[in-house]
């Protein structure tokens, strides 16, 4: 269990993190006897959008969590940029709803903000004739936008969200999308993107990184639309077919080791298996080959009727 610090970078690597707002390198975390996430090898620069898909319980929540310092890497090294200023939008938010809250004060929640920046975020993301209403009131939408508008007011260099499309309506989520492509551009930072969605993601991102307990594939959204596989699923029907699955060639076993398709058993994958552990921070391959299946057998929807997905009766995940 090794976590490097900056210090004890190889001096090349020092000055490819030092690009970068922050990078994962073989990065891990372990718990409960298993590997949650193992080998990420990722990095996000100023003004780049990098996208994590992949199931549920893939590891995108604790590949997020990892990159922003909550959970601290168990193996391999994580590196962020010196006074990384990070906007985090949860997939979960611990909000006691028996007490009345008002939008402007679930800005301040954690983090003191001023009056003025208070209300420029929320002008920023369309809904300042929302700061005193009650949180519980919100829409799906309305609640999303005051997630991003509370992670906007930190003026951050990084913005990390995860899953900012959830249970808002397909309209919505179009608009929210664009909404977030567009502070991209006016503040120019970073943004690691949880989604489960690749055809909603895909105008606005740079680099879509496929997750299931590792790094099964990545490539540039260009890449990932041309792929015979996304065509099958999105092909003429766009959105129709939003539906999201992933056919993996082997399983990681909780004792770490891997069952392939053929039943056989390894200690590692095998090198065509499209892992990327052998790879290091800084390197962004582009890889047109991918095992990307999208049959819709296992559907993955994206209809906002997940429990966890949904902000329900004005209450989300408490
Ligand atoms: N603190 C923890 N201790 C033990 N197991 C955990 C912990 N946090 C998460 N897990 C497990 O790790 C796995 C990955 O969880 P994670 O939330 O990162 O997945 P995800 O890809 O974000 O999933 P989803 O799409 O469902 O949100 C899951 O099996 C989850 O149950």
């Amino acid at each position: 269990m090794l976590m490097r610090n900056r210090a004890d970078l190889p001096l090349g690597d020092h000055a490819k993190a030092a690009a970068k707002l922050v990078s994962l390198s073989n990065a891990g975390i372990f718990r409960d006897n298993r590997w949650l996430v193992r080998g990420v090898d990722l990095s996000i620069a100023r003004g780049e959008v990098v996208t994590l898909i992949g199931p549920n319980g893939a590891g995108k929540s604790t590949t997020a969590k990892m990159a922003i310092g909550v959970l601290k890497a168990d193996e391999g090294a994580v590196t962020r940029s010196r006074d990384l200023r990070i906007g985090y939008v949860p997939q979960k938010l611990s909000i006691d709803w028996t007490m009345p809250l008002s939008v402007r004060r679930l800005m301040r929640l954690t983090s003191s903000i001023s009056d003025q920046d208070t209300i420029a975020a929320l002008e920023a993301t369309g809904i300042a004739h929302l700061a005193d209403a009650e949180v519980r009131h919100l829409s799906g939408g309305e609640f999303q936008r005051a997630l991003l508008a509370r992670a906007l007011a930190r003026k951050p260099d990084l913005l990390v969200l995860d899953e900012p499309v959830q249970g808002v309506d397909f309209a919505g989520e179009a608009a929210l999308y664009d909404l977030i492509r567009k502070i991209r551009t006016t503040t120019g930072c970073g943004i690691l993107m949880i989604s489960h969605d690749l055809h909603m993601v895909m105008a606005g991102t740079d680099t879509v990184i496929c997750l299931n307990g590792h790094i099964c594939c990545r490539g540039t959204p260009e890449v990932v639309s041309q792929s015979s596989d996304y065509a099958k699923l999105f092909g003429a029907n766009g959105r129709a077919l939003a539906v999201y699955s992933h056919n993996h060639d082997h399983t990681h076993l909780p004792d770490g080791r891997v069952q392939h398709r053929d039943g056989s058993i390894t200690d590692h994958c095998h090198p065509e298996d499209g892992h990327h552990h052998e790879h290091h921070a800084g390197h962004d391959h582009e890889h047109g080959d991918h095992k990307h299946h999208h049959d819709g057998a296992h559907d993955h929807h994206h209809d906002g009727d997940h429990a966890h997905h949904h902000h329900g009766e004005g209450k989300p995940h408490a």
